[in-house]
């Protein structure tokens, strides 16, 4: 039995997120370690947790951040986070979304397609000032992930296709509100086998080479995100960061260019779990089912991916039987998992791991369930870092409008 989350659970309810300040020190301090003696700038990508009390402490621990909205920036201001470190990546950036970002002085917009560009371009002479851009190559390279999460071939909405690239910068360099600073890329998330990260690096170096010929010299290098981690111990490897950081490092060697990553799940993934209180059990005729208080509202991975999560019973060892372990959302896909072998009883405290990422920042209200509290581990004590969200919440931007629907009657 693991008496804190026994204790965590009694104390804060369930569902409930846990993170461990140390798992996340030690993830961090694994890229620091890799990239010492580079100059590696970390980009924490603030949608896999974008927490305020997380984004603090990876702010003191001196990271930058990857944003992909307002909202996300508004997030690193409000944590004390540092625009100058931070990088503005995503497709759709509003005009309202690029002005935030230029008054804040961001350090770079990822630009991922030439209208974007010359927006940006537009926006930054109306604000009086000059944006720093890098442009988003999408290389073509096959990340080997989940088809859902893999951003980095031809057919992906992300990114300037290779063959346009050179095109592009030339035209950046051209337009009189824009500094060209660098490059990006990121080919996909949950990579294990690292090699087609660094098969995108030396693509972009060759188009960094052939730019540097036309005169486009630029300074920084950004590799993205997407570092896998394991979820299910008994089948997937654990990414191999340090080889892949030699790799970079070798490749990068001489150059003077800046790196930049923008690690998202690989720094608090394994960080968190989600812990979860059995309802019922329900055994049937084909299928047996284990009824827990959080659902894909809560994690909607599962869900949506199909995705592994290991699953344990924090409260006792009991006689394990195949079930499925599914949430109350009335959805035949709100599932935890499938066709798992368990052993609970209704009231048994379960944890699911790897909840660290995408979980908690991927929750919604569906079924008007309020959001789960999210709570920190520092050392032996349990800091809540987000209260859980009550009815009135959910209710309230809504009961705000109600009198004008009563007007509206005939
Ligand atoms: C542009 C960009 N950077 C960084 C990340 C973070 O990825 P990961 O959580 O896989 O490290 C993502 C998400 O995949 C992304 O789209
Ligand atoms: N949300 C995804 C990853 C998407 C990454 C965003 N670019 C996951 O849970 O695995």
């Amino acid at each position: 039995m693991n008496t804190v989350y026994t204790d965590l659970a009694a104390r804060f309810g369930t569902p409930l997120y846990v993170y461990d300040r140390q798992a996340l020190d030690a993830a961090i301090d694994n890229y620091f370690n890799a990239f010492s003696g580079s100059r590696a700038l970390i980009c924490y990508a603030v949608k896999a947790n974008g927490n305020l009390s997380i984004l603090k402490h990876f702010a003191a621990r001196g990271c930058g951040f990857d944003i992909v909205s307002g909202g996300e920036l508004a997030r690193v201001l409000a944590a004390g986070g540092d625009p100058a470190k931070t990088v503005f990546s995503g497709v759709g950036k509003s005009a309202d979304e690029i002005r935030f970002a230029l008054q804040n002085k961001i350090k770079c917009f990822n630009v991922e397609s030439l209208p974007e560009l010359e927006r940006i371009n537009a926006l930054a002479a109306e604000t009086g000032c000059r944006a720093p851009v890098s442009l988003r190559i999408n290389p073509d390279v096959d990340a080997q992930t989940h088809p859902y999460i893999s951003t980095g071939l031809k057919d992906n909405k992300f990114g300037i296709a290779m063959a346009d690239a050179e095109a592009a910068y030339r035209r950046a360099a051209e337009l009189p509100h824009v500094d060209v600073l660098g490059m990006d890329c990121h080919i996909g998330s949950q990579l294990i086998d690292l090699s087609p990260m660094v098969e995108a690096c030396e693509r972009l170096l060759a188009l960094l080479d052939r730019l540097a010929a036309q005169g486009i010299v630029l300074q920084h290098l950004d590799l993205g995100g997407g570092i896998g981690i394991v979820y299910d111990p008994k089948q997937d490897a654990e990414p191999d960061i340090a080889a892949y950081a030699a790799a970079v490092r070798r490749l990068l060697d001489g150059r003077g260019l800046e790196l930049i990553l923008e690690p998202g799940r690989s720094l608090v993934g394994n960080a968190g779990v989600l812990l979860t209180r059995v309802e019922y059990v329900k055994r049937g005729e084909n299928k047996d089912f284990v009824i827990t208080d959080a659902a894909m509202n809560d994690l909607l991975r599962p869900a949506l991916y199909d995705a592994y999560h290991h699953i344990s019973n924090v409260s006792a060892e009991r006689e394990a039987f195949v079930a499925d372990i599914v949430g109350p959302v009335c959805e035949t896909g709100d599932f935890l998992a499938q066709n798992r072998l368990i052993g609970a009883q209704a009231g048994d405290l379960l944890a699911v791991h790897g909840a660290g990422a995408y979980a908690a920042s991927m929750a919604s209200n569906y079924n008007s369930r309020p959001r789960a509290a999210e709570v920190l581990l520092c050392g032996g004590e349990a800091k809540l870092i987000r209260r859980r969200e009550t009815l009135d919440n959910i209710l309230a931007d809504e009961k705000a409008c109600l009198s004008g629907i009563s007007a509206c009657h005939h």
